[in-house]
């Protein structure tokens, strides 16, 4: 089967709105509205979801959330934003259980899988992140750790969940640090993880698109994006100018 690429930007907690308009504007000039053979999405901070997706509208970019509450129903949740509010925010995808989330707010397999469930409820496409660290790779413990995340997620959420997810390999090792992993390293873990998807259901494990992420640049992208399953890029810091991200896309083909 023949999967799309998608090349993804996550800001993280960068830029300001003069930094969003002059993205957009370079985006907008270099497309003129034509799309790339890669898909495009890009998740800026919350505040700042519904005026990229504004200012793009007509160009082939989609916009996308970092995080969601994981509460479905609107309540007394101070501080968290439901999938609902996101999706009227113009945001189409949202990223849970990145290593940042994991690490600094506590966020384990259960309610990544829940973060999942309610994105999805919300017609978002949730990309679901799993990685490991540098310590359970030296120990060779990667397998073992990424089988625990993707089987969590398996097993908990419901099945159109599962359908409608992406899931994006980030070794923490690599995030932020200018070492990619290698294209061999991403793409034998692509096929394990594409490999524990088959033995719970064959077809999604064919349609499932699985992004590389961590130090992701416009001279790594094309050999990272050789691998068989390989279907694009979950790219942080490069991804926060149009010429880097854009360079990026246009090495996916
Ligand atoms: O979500 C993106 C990743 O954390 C990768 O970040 P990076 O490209 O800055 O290494």
């Amino acid at each position: 089967m023949s999967r799309n690429m998608l090349i993804a930007g996550n800001w993280k907690m960068n830029a300001d709105a003069a930094q969003v308009d002059v993205f957009v504007k370079a985006v907008g000039d270099a497309l003129d509205g034509a799309g790339l053979a890669a898909d495009l999405l890009v998740c800026p901070p919350m505040v700042y979801i519904e005026r990229m997706a504004r200012a793009l509208s007509g160009q082939p970019v989609a916009v996308g959330a970092q995080n969601i509450a994981a509460e479905v129903e609107p309540g007394a949740f101070t501080g968290e934003v439901n999938g609902a509010m996101l999706a009227d925010c113009r945001a189409s995808h949202v990223i849970v259980g990145h290593s940042e989330r994991r690490a600094l707010y506590g966020e384990a397999d259960a309610i990544v899988a829940t973060k999942a469930d309610a994105a999805a409820a919300a017609g978002l496409v949730p990309i679901v992140c799993v990685g490991e660290t540098l310590e359970q790779r030296e120990a060779e413990q990667t397998e073992a750790v990424l089988a625990a995340q993707i089987d969590a997620i398996l097993s908990q959420c419901r099945a159109a969940t599962l359908e409608s997810m992406i899931v994006a390999y980030e070794p923490i090792w690599a995030i932020g640090t200018g070492r990619s992993a290698t294209p061999e390293q991403a793409q034998d873990v692509h096929a394990f993880l594409r490999a524990q998807i088959a033995n719970r259901n064959a077809t999604l494990a064919q349609s499932v698109q699985l992004l590389y992420g961590g130090s992701v640049k416009p001279d790594n992208a094309a050999a990272l994006f050789a691998g068989a399953d390989v279907d694009g890029a979950l790219v942080g810091g490069a991804s926060l100018t149009a010429d880097s991200f854009l360079d990026i896309a246009r090495a996916a083909v």
